[in-house]
């Protein structure tokens, strides 16, 4: 009898850890904390009290802080470190991945500098594996408690994502396909922008009818930037652009939301996430953005204010009398 695939996913903080705890109830499943208290945690109290409280994962997941055993075991490898940290992650572990080991992307943000997505950089550090993405409208907290939820497998070739998408599943958990990889990076990565301005919009008090309008519009940007970047816009249509658009810029829980909404009550940048730790991936993608909007030609006003917060060069207060100065025309052409 063949055994059974062992996944394996790098990063314990809320959405690696939470990745694979739904794994370990499917198959066999190792998890990669950089803190080796946090691996002795999960593997004696099975929780990760700093990332996800007292809430139970799967006693038969198991951690290890040594990231080449972690590396050297994977059938199935997922990355679940933030998109800064993929690079230097993988290439300690280059030589050490079995050949054709599919790797899975979980990180919601560009690399700093290259403006590469983080399956870019994966087909970078270890090539000639198939590389795809996990991604949706999937706060952490929500999954491990057990609510229901779904995401989306995306790879080019469909067969790669056809026989991940079962590991990752359960009764409460759907996992849909794509091939659309761009697309589907893009959405997460692009909605983290957008939960910012939410969030400011929450601290400003400024309405519901304001924040859909910024959701509404947010998701013409991301759609408008997609599709110049090569992408299907009816992807941003699915779970992994508007679904995963309004879980983050309306959950209590989103790290990028509350960004936006502690800038808005008066702090700094570098209180807010300081007071978050955690990753809110948006703060540092906001100018990458921007530099790719510049270069690709397309109009992105609620991320430009949101870029002019985060660098300190606006004030949420004066980003939504920008947005009101955006002239309206049609709605499917322009800003
Ligand atoms: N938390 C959530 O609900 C979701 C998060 N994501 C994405 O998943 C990625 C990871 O997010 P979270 O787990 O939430 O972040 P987190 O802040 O909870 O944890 C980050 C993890 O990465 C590790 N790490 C940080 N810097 C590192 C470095 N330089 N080298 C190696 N490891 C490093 C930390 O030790 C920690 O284990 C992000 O890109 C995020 O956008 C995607 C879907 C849901
Ligand atoms: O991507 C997420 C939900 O799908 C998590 O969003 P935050 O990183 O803002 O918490």
């Amino acid at each position: 009898m063949a055994r059974p695939v062992r996944v394996v996913v790098l990063g314990a903080g809320s959405w690696g850890t939470t990745v694979a705890g739904l794994a370990a109830h499917n198959t066999p499943t190792l998890l990669w904390a950089r803190n080796s208290d946090t691996a002795d945690e999960i593997n004696t109290e099975h929780r990760n009290s700093r990332y996800l409280g007292e809430r139970a994962l799967p006693d038969s997941m198991r951690s290890t802080a040594d990231l080449v055993e972690a590396a050297q075991e994977a059938d199935v490898l997922v990355v679940g470190v933030p998109s800064h940290a993929v690079r230097s992650t993988l290439t300690q572990i280059a030589n050490e991945v079995r050949a054709w080991v599919p790797v899975l992307s979980l990180a919601k943000g560009l690399e700093p500098g290259t403006r590469l997505r983080p399956t870019e950089v994966i087909a970078e550090c270890l090539p000639g594996h198939p590389v795809g993405l996990l991604a949706g409208p999937n706060i952490a907290r929500e999954i491990v408690d057990g609510l229901a939820a779904a995401s989306v497998v995306a790879t080019q070739d469909v067969r790669v994502a056809t026989a991940l998408q079962p590991l990752f599943a359960s009764a409460v958990f759907r996992v849909y396909r794509n091939t659309d990889v761009l697309g589907c990076e893009l959405g997460g990565v692009l909605k983290n922008i957008v939960a910012i301005a939410s969030g400011m919009a929450d601290g400003l008090d400024v309405g519901d009818n304001t924040r859909a309008m910024v959701l509404a519009r947010g998701l013409a940007e991301m759609t408008r930037l997609g599709e110049a970047m090569g992408a299907n816009p009816r992807t941003f249509a699915g779970l992994t652009g508007v679904g995963d658009l309004i879980a983050t810029c309306m959950s209590p829980s989103s790290r990028n939301r509350r960004v936006g909404e502690f800038i808005a009550r008066g702090m700094t940048v570098e209180e807010a996430v300081a007071k978050l730790g955690q990753v809110a991936e948006g703060v540092k993608t906001a100018p990458t953005v921007m530099e790719l909007a510049r270069d690709y030609n397309v109009d992105m006003p609620i991320a430009a204010e949101v870029e002019a917060v985060v660098a300190g060069r606006q004030t949420p207060e004066g980003a939504y009398r920008g947005l009101r100065k955006v002239a309206a025309g049609s709605e499917d052409e322009v800003a």
